[in-house]
């Protein structure tokens, strides 16, 4: 995340870190959101290639255990079908972790709320993006879980020339000021918007400008978890 601040500690409780072994230890690649006590969800980007996966649930420092995280495997990863890992501008950027244990919730660790099929936020509904990516464009990944104000930038806006121009599709969400984005390690971790009070996940982090991440114009792009209710519906039962 570039901008914003660190986040309260476990104030996004649904925020969760993936992690990918290398030797004899795990390190943080992409974020992802509980959203059912077995089921994380993600970037498809993120999981395109086969590694032995852990998602921690409850953390704030990557790097220190404050006694909070729990550290699950993944039994199964499910990648959107119509995924094209040469082309993210295709969309289908999703994909679902079935979790080796149930996750045990408490105040750190609680289910993201999804949108119902269909919704589309208007233009500058307040969201925030939550991650531990790159604080700058090619700089080191936050320690501490992040946070930044990110409005929705509707379709029509984003879609335009000088914009993202027909990189970026309706099952996409934009969002994002100027000098706040999303960067890399952020990828597959949610977009919180504000909907009627409640925190609703409506987005899935996918990608930003290979100019750089927080580039005029060039907001950050997400999947937009509306449009794929029904496919994780008929994965997870
Ligand atoms: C460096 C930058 N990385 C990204 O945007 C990666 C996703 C990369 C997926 C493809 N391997 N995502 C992120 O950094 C994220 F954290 F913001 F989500 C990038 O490659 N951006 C990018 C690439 C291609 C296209 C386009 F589709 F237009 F070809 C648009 C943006």
């Amino acid at each position: 995340v570039v901008g914003g601040e660190v986040a309260n500690p476990n104030s996004w409780p649904w925020q969760i870190s993936l992690q990918y072994q290398s030797g004899g230890s795990f390190y943080h690649t992409c974020g992802g959101t509980l959203i059912r006590r077995g089921w994380v969800m993600t970037a498809a980007h993120c999981v395109d290639r086969s590694m032995t996966w852990r998602v921690v649930l409850g953390d704030h420092d990557i790097y220190n255990n404050e006694g909070k995280e729990q550290y699950l495997g993944v039994s199964q990863v499910y990648i959107h079908p119509n995924w094209n890992s040469n082309n993210v501008a295709g969309g289908y950027d999703i994909a679902l972790l079935r979790l080796s244990t149930d996750a045990v919730l408490s105040n750190s660790v609680q289910l993201g709320v999804l949108p119902p099929s269909g919704q589309v936020l208007a233009h500058n509904n307040p969201c925030y993006i939550t991650g531990w990516g790159r604080t700058q464009t090619g700089g080191n990944l936050s320690a501490q879980l992040k946070q930044a104000y990110l409005p929705v930038v509707d379709y029509n806006t984003c879609s335009s020339y000088g914009w993202w121009g027909s990189t970026v599709k309706s099952s996409m969400v934009c969002a994002g000021g100027y000098s706040e984005s999303g960067c890399q390690g952020d990828s597959g971790g949610p977009l919180n918007c504000s909907v009627n009070g409640q925190w609703v996940v409506h987005g899935v982090t996918s990608f930003v400008s290979s100019l750089g991440c927080n580039t005029y114009q060039k907001p950050t792009v997400f999947t937009r978890v509306s449009a794929y209710i029904s496919w994780m519906n008929g994965i997870m039962g």
